[in-house]
């Protein structure tokens, strides 16, 4: 029953809670009083702790009040700048933790506001993963999930891995120790044609874009269905024309991509990504990773790859006004922008592992010193160079 639903989520929420002091809930608010000896830094989190909350437990909205003036002013920031004191109850709805302020783009797909998330198909899913290269120890217990419909960032210091993880997700490098599941079934070594990614389609975007220079941009947005489809050419170069449409480009096909620039040269590597054949019961789903898109583009440039990751989105709207065909995105960034711009969810690795995860909109307050280090480029902190 509802109640019964209610009561396993109310469970599963305050074992996630229980460092918290004062949280109590009724059937739609939950209420968070940080107070006692708990630090700044906890009372923030349960703020942030309050948001998890109410996407894991369904709450409609939360209520804090608290007498710390960080606290406060980190409500302040949630609340949208409503009349918030001291001592004093404020109410925080869902739309506000979710905030989009920062990004302009109509095209942009809200981050869940229905607030179920958690409850979202799993596309993939790295469960404990480690990886080595000689002496150098990447990955050491990664572990995180993507689901239908997110656009998610990878970040984290240089040389941390993000780029390994996106190659094992995509199952061009094997992991050494850990699983990684593809909607459910458990990957067994490298990507293969005959490989059964239960209808799931993945495409890498690498950061340079990595075309074949000798081909036009015809031939390197069709390859693979020049490669692996029984297509007429014909009906290939229409679906190359489609393509590069749905990115804005138009009467490139017979150049070569030294005839391009570096910001046309990652939209035709994303046309390339997204083109898909048209064979009936065609898989409806598809994910596409992107490692650093944005990286060497001045800032407009920069704007306007982000704004195409999002457009090419199921819940965007393509150069053409269609609808996008991606289900869910990863994208790997070190750019400011990209972040606030182009995804919804963050991961933050770190040594190895996912250190910090939560909406973008919680990436510019958390007070997870790692988090704040990064996101203030401090030299102070504990990420050491
Ligand atoms: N095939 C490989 N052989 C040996 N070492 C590798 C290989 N691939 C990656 N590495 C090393 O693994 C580490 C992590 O590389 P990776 O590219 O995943 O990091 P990153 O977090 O994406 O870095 P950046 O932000 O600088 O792009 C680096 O030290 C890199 O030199």
């Amino acid at each position: 029953t509802e109640k019964e639903i209610f009561e396993k989520r109310g469970r599963e929420f305050f074992q996630g809670v229980m460092s918290f002091v004062g949280v109590f809930c009724t059937m739609n608010t939950m209420f968070a009083v940080p107070r006692g000896s708990v630090g700044v830094a906890t009372a923030v989190s349960t703020i942030s702790g309050s948001s998890f909350g109410r996407r894991r437990a369904g709450f409609g909205h939360c209520r804090v009040r608290c007498e710390m003036e960080r606290v406060v002013a980190e409500a302040a920031t949630r609340s949208s700048g409503g009349n918030v004191e001291p001592g004093k109850w404020i109410e925080i709805q869902s739309t506000q933790l979710h905030s989009s302020e920062n990004v302009g783009d109509a095209a942009r797909p809200s981050f869940n506001p229905a607030g179920d998330e958690d409850d979202a198909e799993v596309l993939i899913e790295c469960r404990n993963v480690y990886k080595s290269f000689g002496e150098k120890h990447i990955l050491q217990g990664a572990s995180f999930k993507i689901r239908d419909g997110e656009a998610v960032g990878i970040i984290g210091p240089s040389g941390t891995g993000k780029s390994t993880v996106l190659r094992i997700m995509a199952g061009l490098l094997a992991p050494d120790k850990g699983e990684v599941y593809i909607r459910g079934i458990k990957r067994e070594g490298l990507a293969s044609d005959d490989e059964d990614l239960g209808g799931l389609r993945i495409g890498l975007v690498f950061q340079s874009a990595a075309l074949f220079d000798s081909l036009t941009v015809r031939e390197n947005v069709g390859f693979m269905l020049y490669e692996h489809s029984n297509l007429s050419d014909e009906r290939i170069a229409e679906l190359v024309r489609e393509s590069l449409a749905a990115v804005g480009l138009k009467d490139v096909e017979e150049r070569l991509p030294s005839e391009l620039s570096g910001g046309m040269k990652k939209r035709v590597a994303l046309a390339r990504a997204i083109i898909s054949d048209d064979k009936p019961g065609h898989s409806e789903q598809e994910l596409v990773m992107y490692d650093e898109p944005t990286a060497g583009l001045d800032p407009i440039a920069s704007t306007v790859v982000e704004d195409l990751i999002r457009s090419v989105h199921r819940n965007g709207r393509d150069a053409q006004g269609k609808p996008g065909t991606i289900s869910s995105y990863v994208v790997v960034t070190h750019q400011h922008s990209t972040i606030r711009r182009a995804v919804d969810r963050i991961l933050f690795l770190h040594e190895g592992k996912v250190v910090w995860e939560g909406p973008t909109a919680e990436f510019d307050t958390s007070m997870e010193p790692i988090v704040r280090q990064f996101a203030d480029g401090s030299l102070l902190g504990p990420i050491r160079y």
